[in-house]
């Protein structure tokens, strides 16, 4: 059966999406007999209806960057994918509006769905993926496989990529989506009592790092910068403090004065701090850092070590690989910063955990 993209593309349907805004699917060009297919090794046979590739564009990532680079894009991606591909291109209208787009897409069928923009947009993108605790499930039509998570990285920091080797090359992230490669990747998530499931894809953290990284986000517009800048502001009034943890749902374990908890499913975060350097999306568990008792003068004294990834035989730096872990603050009050990929998300206690192979990703 068409997909509704193929039909929106065809003019038969006036509506799309959950709230799309700008959308525009591509007029679906003559069938290329001619055309080698072989190399979509994750899509159709040459007989199959066309693939719909969902483009979920930040048009205010990297303050702005984002949009006027992806307008220059259109017609290489058009000459690039269009033959086999219907590329349906979604802006997001604000925050939030990612996962709403992502979440339809899957349910009508896409075969992929591209974030364009930085970690904040693939965040919400990966967020889609999931409903109610489950994976979105596809409603239209019989597949051989999953929607596919695929990304430009267009954004400020841009940090999910660096795991792979991937610049902020638009060009080289359209042939990776014309090569298809699929594999799967783990996803994190996190959950408090009562409280609604939140996803990520790139790292987690606590206390230092995500207060610094609250105060980061409303200095975006001086791009890389902005990290500096929120780092600075977080100091101010930072006190390291003691925190219980769980892990692997054992006993709870209180570790003295903590400065950051790091959990990374991949290895950057904070425009290019290899932080958790031994994670990695595809090997089936989180790497979890904590910094102890860390003042000023260690971050200025061990920062070139944060950023190459030589920090865990640091003084004070401990590493574990984990399936769950369970933070809380031991003396109460809810003033401990969580944040995952960037986004803030609220405070302590949190309980974080690692769904394997959880989303077929465009590698
Ligand atoms: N139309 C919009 N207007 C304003 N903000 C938006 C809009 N669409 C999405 N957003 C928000 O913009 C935030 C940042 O976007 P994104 O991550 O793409 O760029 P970035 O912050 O520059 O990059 P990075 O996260 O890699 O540093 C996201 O959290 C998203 O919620």
């Amino acid at each position: 059966m068409s997909s509704i993209f193929y039909q929106i593309a065809l003019g038969r349907v006036g509506v799309a999406m959950a709230k799309p805004s700008g959308f525009r699917a591509e007029q679906p060009l003559a069938p290329d007999l001619s055309a080698d297919r072989s190399i979509h090794r994750g899509g159709p046979s040459s007989t199959s209806p066309r693939r719909d590739i969902v483009f979920v564009v930040n048009p205010r990532g990297a303050n702005g960057r984002t949009g006027k680079e992806w307008k220059k894009l259109l017609p290489y991606l058009r000459s690039r994918l269009g033959r086999e591909c219907n590329i349906c291109e979604f802006f997001t209208s604000g925050p939030s509006h990612a996962i709403d787009i992502t979440r339809e897409a899957i349910r009508e069928g896409a075969d992929a769905v591209i974030a364009v923009g930085g970690d904040g947009t693939l965040h919400e993108v990966v967020n889609g993926f999931f409903w109610d605790g489950k994976p979105v499930a596809n409603n239209e039509r019989e597949v051989a496989h999953p929607t596919a998570l695929g990304l430009i990285p267009l954004g400020t920091g841009s940090d999910f990529a660096r795991t792979f080797g991937w610049k902020n090359d638009p060009h080289e992230a359209i042939e990776r989506i014309a090569k298809g490669l699929r594999s799967r990747i783990d996803v994190g998530v996190i959950s408090r009592e009562h409280g609604e499931l939140h996803y990520f894809i790139n790292v987690a953290d606590i206390h230092l790092s995500a207060k610094a990284g609250y105060y980061a986000s409303r200095y975006k517009r001086f791009g890389n910068l902005c990290y500096v800048i929120g780092a600075l502001q977080a100091f101010v009034g930072h006190h390291n403090e003691d925190l219980r943890i769980r892990v692997n749902e054992g006993e709870w374990e209180v570790y003295s004065q903590v400065t950051a908890i790091c959990i990374g499913n991949a290895k950057y975060f904070g425009g290019g701090m290899k932080i958790t350097p031994n994670a990695h999306p595809s090997n089936g568990n989180l790497e979890v850092v904590i910094l102890q008792d860390f003042k000023w003068y260690d971050f200025v004294l061990k920062l070139h070590k944060l950023y190459k990834g030589t920090h865990l035989s640091v003084e004070n730096v401990s590493s574990i690989s984990v399936q769950s872990i369970e933070v809380e603050h031991l003396s109460g009050g809810g003033s401990i910063y969580i944040q995952s990929d960037g986004e803030h998300l609220g405070f302590l206690p949190r309980k974080i955990c690692n769904l394997p192979a959880a989303i077929e990703m465009i590698c």
